[in-house]
């Protein structure tokens, strides 16, 4: 389970992104983040695996506390969390398998590092994620001779081969097409289904975070102004989030209909 207590993130240029948020999120569950540009949804998941130190407040995932964490600790936690980017993060030069094949390498024995020597079992890891995400084929296809669609099914693929408990992705479509977003939306659905990996999505698309999450957490001026199910969220929902209808700033939780 992941916990905001009390969280705040002010930046060192004094912007408050995150204005005490609580929050929690159980194993398993498929959450979308929205909100408008600069709201705070891309601070908000990536304190989650300490990309950001939080100012104010606890972060707790399944009992870390994690801005106690230090040094090494951070690597390993860092390994129960996949993250995805927007701008997928692979090195282009290289195969597919071998981007996928990196989520090994802190595994590694040093000797294994120099040499970039991977025991079987890793490669017949790599090739499964490959395959769960659709793209074995690809396996010894350079990156850059990739679509934008199929780099990001690869970043999914080394995601899923660290076999994380979290899988954080921020704006992991906004540089795709509308149809390959939806399969790389198709197959967030099906890895969640199928390994019961919580999935966290910073996402500008409101109809494909509608349609795909089951939960719908809306940001507003680094404050949590909705959080509840995907299936619930009315247009008057979408304008309190994006555009703020109301002065007062609780929350607008699932059932509650105190601004109709
Ligand atoms: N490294 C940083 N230093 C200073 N301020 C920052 C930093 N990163 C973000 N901010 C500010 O914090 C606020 C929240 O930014 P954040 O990137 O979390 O928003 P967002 O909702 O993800 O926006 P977008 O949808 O445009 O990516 C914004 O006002 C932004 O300018």
């Amino acid at each position: 389970m992941i916990e905001f207590i009390n969280v705040g993130k002010t930046y060192p240029n004094n912007v408050k992104a995150l204005d005490n948020i609580n929050l929690k999120m159980e194993k398993g569950e498929f959450v979308a983040i929205i909100g408008m540009s600069g709201a705070g949804k891309s601070t908000l998941i990536r304190c989650i695996n300490r990309m950001h130190d939080i100012t104010e407040g606890e972060i707790v995932v399944d009992g870390v506390k994690v801005s106690s964490l230090k040094g090494k600790e951070i690597r390993t936690f860092r390994r129960r969390i996949g993250m995805i980017f927007q701008s997928f993060h692979l090195v282009t030069r290289s195969s597919v398998l071998k981007n996928v094949l990196v989520s090994f390498v802190p595994e590694l024995p040093f000797w294994r590092k120099v040499t970039g020597i991977f025991s079987k079992e890793q490669k017949v890891k790599a090739l499964t994620a490959l395959d769960k995400v659709g793209i074995l084929d690809k396996a010894y296809v350079r990156v850059d001779q990739l679509s934008g669609g199929q780099q990001q099914r690869v970043a999914l693929a080394r995601t899923l081969a660290q076999n994380p408990d979290i899988i954080l992705a921020d704006e992991p479509i906004a540089s795709l097409d509308p149809v390959t977003a939806r399969q790389v939306m198709d197959d967030f659905t099906t890895i969640n289904r199928e390994t019961d990996m919580s999935i966290i999505i910073n996402i500008h698309h409101v109809e494909m975070a509608l349609e795909y999450a089951d939960r719908i957490i809306g940001v507003r001026e680094g404050k949590i102004v909705y959080d509840g199910r995907a299936a619930e969220v009315t247009q008057e929902v979408l304008d309190y989030i994006y555009k703020g209808q109301t002065n007062d700033s609780e929350p607008m939780n699932k059932g509650e209909k105190r601004y109709v």
